[in-house]
């Protein structure tokens, strides 16, 4: 069996001449405002890197750059500027901020309508019960990836290792809604290479290079890599892969460049809904 590759890369590309199709239908050019709270530098790529694709696609881009001392009341301000402001019709606060700040309080400070990112807790109940909401970025870019592909997820098994409020959380939510059978594994999880033995999807969502061990993963498994690490490494471990599972995400060039996709996606939706 030879892996077929979930190309992130090309599928964004190609999603990226649609979007643009649907930005030049509009009067007014969406836009959406990026925060950045500190001098993270891997931050600071991704917030550029979604910048650029918001210029590719024709859509505008607010940058807010804030000191790394910014206090939580000083953020919450900024976000309740942007919320009232009728030209933002989307928010990114790039996570991590540091330290000081209520990161939770400063996500679910993002108006409903404007949560592009799909990181408010309201955002998340209502993407979990089924209803209208945009999905945090990432498992919405891997949904996207495995639609495209035609990955059959309906009564399978899937396991997500990692239950971050951004990703593996979301991620199981949106693999139940798609009638997955889902487990989510953690860092106190004692059974990980059994869990994962028995996937027929495993999703990796830990953000630790390698945790997950190539030869934990069964044969003719979908395997989907959200991390990535200094070396190009992803959060599972690919060596031999390639000859015996069905698919699998690069990294890079898999899930990464989904994310940026959702991200811009829904902003021109929110723009569509606020027009
Ligand atoms: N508010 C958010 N914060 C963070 C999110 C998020 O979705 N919302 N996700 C991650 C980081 N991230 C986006 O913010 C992100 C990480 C990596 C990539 C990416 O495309 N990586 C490339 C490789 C990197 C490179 O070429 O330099 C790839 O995988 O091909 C995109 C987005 C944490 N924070």
């Amino acid at each position: 069996m030879t892996a077929q590759i979930l190309d992130g890369k090309a599928l964004a590309k190609q999603r990226e001449q649609m979007l643009k199709q649907r930005v030049d239908l509009l009067e007014q050019k969406p836009v959406l405002a990026t925060i950045l709270v500190g001098d993270d530098p891997s931050s600071a790529t991704y917030v550029q890197m979604k910048i650029n694709a918001c210029g590719r696609v024709g859509m505008g881009s607010r940058s807010v750059e804030l000191p790394s001392t910014t206090t939580t009341e000083q953020l919450l301000a900024t976000i309740d500027e942007l919320n009232n402001d009728s030209q933002v019709c989307g928010i990114l606060l790039q996570h991590p901020v540091p330290p000081q700040i209520d990161e939770r309080a400063c996500f679910d400070a993002i108006d409903i309508t404007k949560d592009v990112d799909g990181v408010t807790t309201q955002g998340f109940g209502r993407m979990a019960m089924g209803e209208q909401a945009f999905g945090s970025a990432t498992p919405a870019g891997i949904m996207t990836l495995l639609k495209h592909y035609d990955i059959q997820l309906s009564g399978k098994h899937a396991v997500v290792v990692g239950r971050s409020p951004i990703l593996g959380k979301p991620m199981a939510a949106m693999l139940l809604n798609a009638n997955c059978t889902v487990t989510i594994c953690h860092s106190r999880t004692e059974d990980l290479a059994d869990q994962i033995g028995r996937a027929d999807i495993v999703v990796g969502a830990v953000g630790k290079p390698e945790l997950i061990r190539a030869d934990w993963i069964k044969d003719g498994a979908v395997v989907v890599d959200a991390g990535y690490h200094q070396g190009g490494l992803g959060d599972i471990e690919k060596d031999g892969l390639e000859n015996r599972v069905a698919a699998v995400t690069p990294v890079p060039g898999g899930v990464g460049p989904m994310t940026i996709n959702a991200l811009i996606s829904q902003t021109l939706e929110s723009a569509e809904l606020l027009a």
